[in-house]
């Protein structure tokens, strides 16, 4: 991207971590087109970084341009022009991005950025919103948002909104980045999309098992995600997160996802992070708190 990287000037730097959907069921479809999800949600060490800094005129800047998201399409900015109008704050802010996370990769990198704009200008405007208000406008603005505001791995259930925090072993993981935009409209409207998942109950949940229901439909449409899922299962056992493209595999430390990691092609792109049940948004906002 062609982000200018955070100046010095910014008061505020924050990161918006990256996600997994460690499973992913889909047990039906509501009347206004939206899937009721089941799916694990826990977080990586490995994400954008966002720098704020006040302006008193009231006016939402961001000056890192993500090619093909026009500046009042960023969910940066549309997170931002939100919090001004339910607040009803009369400050603005300038906001620089360091985008890492690949666009369209199903581990939420707009959803995040989204979140970090609600807490980091809650923060630098002093509003003191609750987390459940800021999850509730972060919902408007995208499904996975919510879980980004709480900043806790989560069972989630309704199209994501509902979150039952969990504790999860944090293990490595290798996240592989096929070079294709996957369209989660264009997923969700698959008529071969399995839709019947019968629900399950967070227990059974983390004694193991589960699958991404979006996977057949998503490695028979891309077939980048398909040879993804093929090469790194000579590995690993590997799954798609979300409706893709990343699909990832998990080790019980980082030389063994390192050494995978060199094994793969240039041509299908990597990296290596640590699930977190914490985010590191709230690991930063705790230290700011105590300052
Ligand atoms: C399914 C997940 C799992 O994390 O996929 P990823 O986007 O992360 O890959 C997300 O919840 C996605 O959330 P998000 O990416 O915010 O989706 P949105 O932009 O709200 O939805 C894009 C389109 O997908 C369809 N959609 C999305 C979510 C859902 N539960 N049911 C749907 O049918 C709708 O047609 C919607 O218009
Ligand atoms: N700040 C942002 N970062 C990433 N994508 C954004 C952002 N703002 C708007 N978008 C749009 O949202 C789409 C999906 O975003 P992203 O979160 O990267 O994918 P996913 O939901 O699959 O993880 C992008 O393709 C892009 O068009």
């Amino acid at each position: 991207m062609s982000g200018a990287a955070i100046p010095l000037g910014a008061a505020l730097r924050l990161p918006a971590p990256a996600k997994l959907n460690l499973m992913l069921h889909i047990l039906g479809r509501r009347a206004d087109g939206y899937h009721e999800l089941q799916t694990l949600f826990q977080f990586l060490d490995h994400g954008d970084e966002l720098g704020f800094a006040l302006r008193e005129d009231g006016e939402i800047r961001l000056h890192s341009a993500i090619p093909g998201v026009n500046h009042d399409n960023n969910l940066i900015v549309r997170a931002a022009r939100q919090l001004q109008q339910h607040s009803g704050c009369p400050l603005g802010a300038d906001i620089w991005l360091d985008k890492r996370l690949p666009l369209g990769g199903g581990i939420g990198g707009g959803s995040s950025d989204a979140a970090t704009t609600l807490l980091g200008l809650d923060h630098l405007w002093q509003l003191g919103w609750s987390e459940d208000r800021l999850a509730e406008l972060g919902l408007g603005l995208g499904a996975d948002v919510p879980v980004f505001v709480r900043g806790r791995a989560a069972f989630a259930e309704g199209v994501g909104e509902q979150l039952t925090p969990v504790e999860l072993a944090e293990p490595w993981f290798l996240v592989a980045v096929p070079q294709v935009l996957v369209s989660t409209a264009e997923v969700f409207s698959d008529p071969e999309l399995t839709r019947d998942t019968p629900p399950i109950k967070v227990r059974s949940l983390l004694e193991g098992g589960g699958r991404n229901d979006c996977q057949p439909v998503v490695q028979k449409r891309y077939p980048e995600v398909r040879n993804a899922l093929i090469l790194l299962n000579k590995f690993v056992p590997a799954r798609l997160t979300g409706t893709g493209a990343c699909v990832f595999g998990s080790f019980p430390n980082r030389d063994d996802a390192d050494k995978v990691a060199r094994q793969l092609p240039a041509a299908l792109p990597s990296f290596v992070a640590q699930g977190r049940n914490v985010s590191m948004l709230h690991r930063k906002l705790a230290t700011l708190a105590k300052k």
